[in-house]
């Protein structure tokens, strides 16, 4: 049969489908249910208000205190409907691509992006490694650029590079002849899972050996010594760098390490080009970040390659399946989407190495997951920053008005003319790559990755979005990338207090989901964008909740209705509601366990304690211009010992840091008010505390959810215990706090 177009669109169909939930009808049942609860809930404690029982002023400000925290958790349950309403699971028909891209060679060409910022928290064999794993990809390899972007300015990632060139000669071939799944060689060198021992594998193991010593030797002499210098190319990279040079400080570096039109691999095949990028750096310029980072790659990239396609990857999100730039073009090479439709191919992010019941709730099942899932059955995923396909001509603008940047040659149809090796090429690509080169210019505000906000990912699909752009979920069973979960508490806690900033950078921007993303996106969707941008108020509800009905206990006094007051019954109708709709989504959706469901409340708990109180704090300071807080790289170096305990299940505090305050004095001051609680039921039996039954429950809950705390404070000798000066600490502040609560309960 002729390949005509309308018999191309037909087939297309058999790209991808989308199934819906099966419990969606029942959680659309439910909302409106749930909703006049609420409804109730703020009625009485608006009544309790203007016609209260008592006069004082302890229980108008009590009253108070609720109402506001009631009134967020009412907006943030409201936030949480949107992915209800229509969630959808897309499946891809990779098998089916050849039929609607008739030839190889008529697959769009990608050009994938690697970011990193420094050698010490992001050890270059793990980068080299990610790099690796998606130039092994399943695709015309001439149709294959990977840049890396090196923040850091380091000899160091460059030297690990020029290795990874070499290996890449034997490492491809080798994947694409044994149909190697893992093509990150770590990884496929560390599992034993019955791979093929025999010369050949020997011999490439040996080689991976031999780059991985020179690459951490090299790292930690911290220099690279004139004897892994291999002739007078890399002596003419090296010698570009200059013990003057630091991280903030250097100008461009752009080196081609393959050329897909000269190097070929050892079986003669092309390579796919691998360039590596480290922009102008001056300690006077504003940087952006990763924001930052990828604009100079977006612009580097246009004038040497300018393929059709972006992915975006962190450093440490290596791939996990060779066929996923199929499965993307599955979507994007569908006519019958259009491109509008599928401006981004988001995929989740996944993790390895997170422990078997999640302590840390690492996995984001509800964000990485189960949101954009929800999303894509109304206007698409958020980005989450990598994992991405991206089409390029989405950074120019709307689908309607495209934006054209300030020279042709970084726009999107801009045809390159010489090889990426060529002078004129690099001259172009260096000049792009200045520190002051987007000087009176749109990119960050118009074009490319938008600047604002540390959570630049949500920041800039949220625009995209409201440009009018939609994007695509693509979600297979077996994961695509794979990338690194923080072990040590700290570590995660500060991730998020980054992410808190980011989050209320977008939410009190000008452009905030709550009035620009409702005008643009419509009701669903801006309150979707509000749920992520509003992240971090969940501290003000959770931070009443650990301490307020707690102090009233120790101090007899009631918050919540008595048990034989109607009343109780819709405490205990929102509380279940929630708690169990909620565990039912996780456990079945996600497939997970409930121990994972129990930890990831928790830890719920513990952010609105921690980094969302601190990232708020953070957001305020950097408002007021008194903080200039930077991104606060999370450390990809693993601890052999704290990994072992990690793997125990153990939280791991260690280091003495205030962001663990609150959470141990919400442990220590529920602790006594459910032991106080407690004491009253033994002396006086249930009817003499029948107003007092809630709180005491609360605080058992609370207690519950300290468990780990309480270990590391008092049970735990390891070096990852909660230090003594913290413990002591919280014990100072917390008494503190439980006087000042007499005191107001007086009144
Ligand atoms: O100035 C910088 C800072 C960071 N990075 C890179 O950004 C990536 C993400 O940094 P990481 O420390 O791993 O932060 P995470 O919090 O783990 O990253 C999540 O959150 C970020 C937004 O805060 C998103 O950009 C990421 O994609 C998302 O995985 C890494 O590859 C870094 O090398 C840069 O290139 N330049
Ligand atoms: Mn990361």
């Amino acid at each position: 049969m002729e390949d005509d177009p309308t018999t191309r669109r037909r087939r297309s169909s058999a790209l991808h489908t989308a199934d819906r939930w099966p419990i969606t009808p029942f959680n659309r049942l439910f909302a409106p249910i749930y909703l006049l609860a609420v409804l109730a809930l703020l009625y009485r404690h608006v009544t309790n208000l203007l016609v209260p029982a008592t006069s004082s002023p302890s229980s108008f400000t009590t009253t108070l205190a609720l109402l506001v925290a009631d009134l967020v958790l009412a907006f943030m349950w409201a936030t949480t409907q949107v992915f209800r309403m229509n969630p959808i699971r897309r499946r891809e028909a990779v098998e089916n691509l050849n039929d609607v891209v008739a030839e190889e060679g008529e697959l769009p060409g990608v050009d994938v992006f690697i970011c990193t910022a420094d050698p010490y928290k992001e050890p270059p064999l793990g980068v080299v490694n990610t790099a690796l794993s998606v130039m092994a990809y399943d695709y015309p390899r001439d149709r294959l650029a990977v840049y890396v972007s090196d923040d850091g300015g380091s000899a160091l990632t460059l030297f690990a590079f020029v290795e990874a060139a070499k290996f890449a000669a034997r490492w491809l071939p080798f994947c694409e002849r044994n149909r190697v799944v893992e093509r990150n060689p770590a990884v496929y060198f560390g599992s034993n899972r019955g791979h093929p021992v025999d010369g050949e594998v020997e011999e490439i193991k040996t080689m991976y050996e031999s780059m991985k010593h020179k690459v951490e030797h090299v790292v930690e002499a911290g220099k690279v010594d004139d004897q892994f210098i291999d002739g007078p190319k890399e002596q003419e990279a090296f010698g570009k760098w200059s013990d003057k040079f630091t991280k903030h400080n250097h100008p461009t570096f752009i080196q081609v390490l393959l050329d897909s039109k000269n190097d070929k691999d050892v079986d003669g095949h092309v390579m796919p080009n691998l360039i590596y990028v480290s922009r102008e750096k001056s300690s006077t310029s504003q940087h952006h970040f990763k924001a930052g980072a990828l604009n100079v790659l977006l612009r580097v990239s246009a004038t040497m390659t300018n393929q059709p396609i972006v992915l975006t990857l962190d450093c440490d999100m290596y791939s996990n399946d060779p066929a996923t730039p199929r499965r993307a073009m599955c979507y994007l090479c569908d006519p019958k989407l259009g491109p509008e439709n599928s401006a981004f191919v988001q995929f989740p992010q996944k993790y390895h190495g997170i422990n078997e019941n999640d302590i840390y709730a690492g996995e984001f099942q509800r964000l990485f997951q189960a949101m954009p899932m929800g999303a894509d059955g109304l206007c698409g995923p958020h980005h989450v920053g990598t994992g991405c396909f991206f089409r390029r001509r989405a950074f120019f603008g709307s689908p309607s008005s495209p934006v054209a940047p300030e020279i042709p040659e970084v726009g999107p149809d801009h045809v390159v003319g010489g090889s990426v090796r060529s002078g004129s090429v690099l001259e172009l690509a260096h000049r792009v790559a200045e520190c002051g080169y987007e000087n009176q210019t749109s990119w960050g505000s118009k074009m490319g990755f938008r600047y604002g906000s540390m959570v630049e990912d949500l920041y800039t699909g949220f625009h995209l979005h409201c440009e009018g752009w939609r994007s695509i979920f693509c979600y297979p069973e077996q994961p695509s990338f794979l990338g690194d979960s923080p072990i040590s508490f700290a570590d995660v806690l500060i991730q998020q207090s980054r992410w808190s900033v980011g989050a209320f950078e977008l939410s009190m921007s000008k452009k905030s989901p709550l009035f620009m993303g409702i005008r643009k996106l419509g009701w669903l969707m801006g309150l979707g964008y509000c749920h992520f941008s509003f992240w971090p108020i969940w501290s003000l509800p959770i931070t009443t909740y650990a301490f307020l009905p707690q102090l009233a206990l120790l101090n007899g006094v009631s918050v919540f209705p008595k048990v034989s007051d109607p009343w109780f019954l819709l405490y205990t109708f929102l509380f279940l509601g929630s708690y169990l709709q909620d565990m039912l989504e996780f456990t079945t959706v996600s497939n997970s366990t409930f121990r994972r469901w129990w930890n990831e409340q928790r830890i719920w708990t513990v952010r609105g304690l921690s980094c969302f109180l601190f990232g708020g704090f953070d957001f305020v300071l950097k408002s007021l211009g008194v903080s200039t807080k930077g991104f606060s790289l999370t450390s990809k170096v693993v601890d052999e010992e704290q990994r072992q305990r990690y793997e125990k299940g153990m939280f791991e505090f260690g280091v003495s840091s205030p962001i663990f305050l609150p959470m141990a004095m919400a442990a220590l001051i529920n602790l006594v008010s459910f032991g106080f609680g407690l004491g009253r039921v033994l002396t006086g039996g249930w009817w003499n505390v029948e107003g007092l039954v809630l709180q005491i429950v609360l605080s058992g809950f609370g207690v519950l959810n300290s468990v780990p705390i309480y270990e590391a404070m008092v049970v735990r000798r390891d070096p990852g215990k909660f230090p003594a000066r913290g413990s002591f600490a919280a014990v100072v502040v917390s008494v503190v706090l439980c006087s000042l609560a007499s005191v107001m309960f007086s009144f």
